[in-house]
């Protein structure tokens, strides 16, 4: 299995990483009060720089990371998924560093999420050090009380954690971790395969007082547009973009379907 391959390759990676000297600044910019969707708002577009993935395979490496990154933040992007898994998504921690340059000049706080697949606070503490606002935990690689302590060590080093979750099972211990921001894959992990009806019901399950996050599988204006209509506040979109040599065109398109 694919996560299986991720998990081992990651816990070699993590036995070489040292810790950086603590930040003792917050958060710079409140993740969960920026995309909780109040009513008559707008579902928020979220976005994501990755340069190939297990499920896609090479993605398009036309504009650089400063240029798309920019390009997204322009056409209306509420935060930057990056991805810093090398091996497998051909990112690093200093992609972080790159997009924070750029979002800094955007005018408007756009976050950075920290997309990597998280089995040890060291990884939270890389991704604080280099710029990132959120950082990913992913339910079903950890045990029950990892999640729960990694949401605790993010908040720690000024992380808002977002917790991924595929099932019923996962959401009951995400919602136990004192997550505020839930992510629902549509894909699941293990096989790839895409479940849109599975993901839009256990969104629905997501109680008012978290920001429900949509993970994965967008394609068409009127895919956001549907999603728009529902429980979700904010969705990623990953792939579609990633596939476009100037992603500037679709994202404003779905800018504008999540506010119709
Ligand atoms: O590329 P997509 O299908 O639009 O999906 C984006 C994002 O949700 C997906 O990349 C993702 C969701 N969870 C992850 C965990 C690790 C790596 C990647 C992911």
């Amino acid at each position: 299995m694919i996560l299986d391959k991720i998990v081992t390759s990651k816990r070699a990676e993590i036995a070489t990483l040292k810790a950086p000297p603590p930040t003792t600044a917050g958060p710079r910019i409140d993740v969960a009060a920026l995309l909780k969707r109040g009513p008559k708002e707008p579902l928020r577009i979220l976005t994501e720089f990755k340069r190939k993935s297990p499920s896609a395979g090479e993605l398009s490496r036309t504009l650089s990371l400063a240029e798309r990154v920019g390009a997204y933040a322009k056409a209306g992007s509420s935060l930057v998924s990056v991805l810093c898994d090398g091996p497998f998504f051909g990112g690093s921690y200093d992609d972080v560093v790159e997009a924070r340059a750029v979002l800094d000049r955007a005018g408007r706080p756009v976050p950075i999420l920290a997309k990597e697949f998280i089995l040890d606070p060291v990884q939270l503490q890389i991704a604080r050090a280099k710029g990132a606002d959120a950082a990913l935990l992913i339910v079903r690689i950890l045990q029950p009380d990892e999640v729960t302590r990694l949401v605790k060590a993010s908040r720690e080093c000024g992380l808002e954690p977002l917790v991924e979750v595929a099932t019923e099972e996962e959401l009951a211990i995400a919602l136990n971790s004192g997550a505020r921001l839930i992510g629902v894959n549509a894909r699941d992990l293990d096989t790839l395969r895409m479940d849109p009806v599975r993901a839009s019901k256990i969104v629905a399950a997501i109680p008012a007082d978290r920001v429900a996050v949509h993970l994965s599988g967008l394609k068409t204006e009127d895919d956001v547009r549907a999603l728009s209509k529902g429980r979700a506040e904010a969705a990623l979109v990953g792939e579609i973009l990633m596939r476009q040599d100037d992603p500037t065109d679709l994202l404003t398109r779905f800018v504008a379907a999540a506010r119709e």
